[in-house]
């Protein structure tokens, strides 16, 4: 009780500089909406009606009690090439039985088993930070690539394991065709433009073949040399899963080594970004608010004593960072929206939902809700997440980062252990502000991230 008031009272002394009232066209435009037409209204997309649904009851119906009656959109082809055919956009009956085989991977007590690589991975980066800390003791980084860096070593020991270094110079290749696309994606669109031979286009193509090309030898190597069994002491990367699964041959519909191709690809799409967001952002957040990096690091302090990186049982002490990371993800939501639809005629509510129909939930806006949220809602309180998650929101629905249902995001635990240790293990060596560059600008580019960069100032404790 005494912690909770003190909380509330750090909350309460700040002065707020920064607006976290975000203003992408996204959030601007759905509250214009909002308040003419409640928290249902259709905007026709092209030739399909899109309906955003923000009213958390109704995202229960679609996410939950109904979900069988709504699946996922298709993503356009150029993001599909990207993000592979993997769990992300497979359906049905397929969907089902690779998310049945890949889960193990990302269950807590593997993810334990793989706190040592990812603690290696950060102590390596915060000792080539302090090396070229200046004599003033200060070094400024754009913490967006140097998180990527990061995640990517870490996101590759998941999926690889033993083939880690084989793997890692694949998603290099994934990294550079993602840059491609992005480019595309922001071009104005032209029917037909990316079957055309220009140089960008034969470059994607050299690309999308090298990477099918190495993952298919990866898998190939790795085949020869995977036993039945797997000693307890070794985490399950996501290969090794589904090459037992390859290999045993009973799995109905059969795994074949191109859905392991696309699964790979599909982790490394829907991990990297998100989850370095989620640690660029709550860095930011962290400079902006002294108080609260001050009061995370003396939880670290406390909570690892004279350890100088956390263990697998300081973790879940990290009360403060958890809330931290909660307040992170409720503003700054590196997913700003998911789209599903309608499989067949249903009912929604009271609304009759024509089959196709597209729904749109808007995970940005309604973490910004004055209806559901306090009307500090804009404001950075991680205190409001200290009773958890049901103290602090009016449904619990509204509080969505990672989606919901059966469909919820596979890797939320390895985000969240990930983004603990690293923030946790910066707390412990350094003290850290906003670059005077810096210049807030949250943007939406797939996801939501700093449109001008992040720069950071990094100082020795
Ligand atoms: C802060 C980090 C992350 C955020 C905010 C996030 C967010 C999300 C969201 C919102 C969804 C649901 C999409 C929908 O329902 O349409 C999702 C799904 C998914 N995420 Fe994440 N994610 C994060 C990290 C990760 C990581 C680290 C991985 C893997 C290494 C991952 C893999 C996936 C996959 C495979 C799916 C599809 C699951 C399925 O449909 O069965 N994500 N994520």
């Amino acid at each position: 009780m005494k912690e909770l008031a003190s909380l509330n009272s750090i909350a309460s002394s700040q002065s707020t500089p920064f607006s976290h009232n975000i203003v992408p066209r996204v959030l601007s435009f759905y509250h214009h909406w909002k308040k003419i037409y409640g928290s249902m209204f259709v905007v026709w997309f092209g030739a399909t009606p899109r309906l955003t649904v923000s009213d958390p009851a109704l995202i229960r119906e679609i996410f939950v009690l109904k979900s069988e009656f709504f699946e996922k959109n298709e993503s356009p082809p150029l993001l599909r090439k990207i993000e592979g055919d993997g769990l992300l956009s497979l359906k049905g009956e397929k969907w089902a039985h690779h998310r049945k085989i890949i889960q193990p991977t990302f269950h807590t007590e593997n993810l334990k088993l793989m706190i040592p690589m990812m603690v290696k991975s950060m102590e390596e980066a915060l000792r080539e930070l302090s090396d070229k800390m200046s004599d003033l003791g200060k070094f400024e980084i754009d913490v967006p690539n140097w998180f990527r860096n990061i995640v990517e070593d870490v996101i590759a020991n998941v999926t690889f394991g033993s083939s880690f270094e084989d793997g890692r110079a694949i998603f290099e290749l994934q990294a550079q065709q993602l840059c491609h696309a992005n480019e595309a994606y922001h071009k104005f669109f032209v029917p037909g433009y990316r079957f055309l031979p220009t140089e960008k286009n034969k470059k994607c193509w050299e690309l999308e073949k090298e990477i099918r090309r190495s993952l298919l030898k990866l898998i190939d190597g790795r085949r020869s040399t995977t036993t039945q069994w797997t000693r307890d002491s070794c985490p399950n990367d996501l290969l090794e899963v589904m090459i037992k699964a390859c290999v045993k041959g009973r799995s109905h519909p059969m795994i074949t080594p191109n859905d392991i191709v696309e699964e790979c690809k599909t982790i490394f799409f829907a991990g990297l970004h998100t989850t370095s967001n989620l640690l660029t952002w709550t860095t930011v957040l962290l400079a902006m608010y002294p108080q609260w990096q001050e009061q995370a690091r003396e939880e670290v302090l406390r909570v690892c004593s004279s350890r100088d990186t956390p263990s697998k049982h300081d973790i879940p002490k990290l009360k403060t960072m958890g809330m931290i990371l909660n307040e992170s993800l409720r503003l700054y939501p590196p997913a700003v929206a998911t789209i599903r639809r309608a499989k067949v005629d249903t009912q929604l509510g009271n609304l009759q939902i024509p089959l196709g129909t597209e729904l749109l939930i808007p995970i940005l806006a309604i973490h910004h809700d004055s209806t559901l949220w306090c009307h500090d809602m804009h404001e950075f309180n991680p205190a409001r997440f200290a009773k958890g998650v049901a103290h602090a929101v009016k449904h619990p629905m509204a509080f969505m980062p990672f989606g919901f249902g059966a469909r919820r995001c596979i890797g939320q635990n390895l985000a969240l252990l990930q983004a603990k240790l690293a923030v946790a293990m910066i707390l412990q060596r350094f003290t850290f502000e906003l670059a005077p560059s810096y210049q807030h600008s949250p943007s939406v580019q797939m996801l939501l991230h700093p449109r001008h960069g992040a720069p950071i100032v990094f100082r020795k404790l």
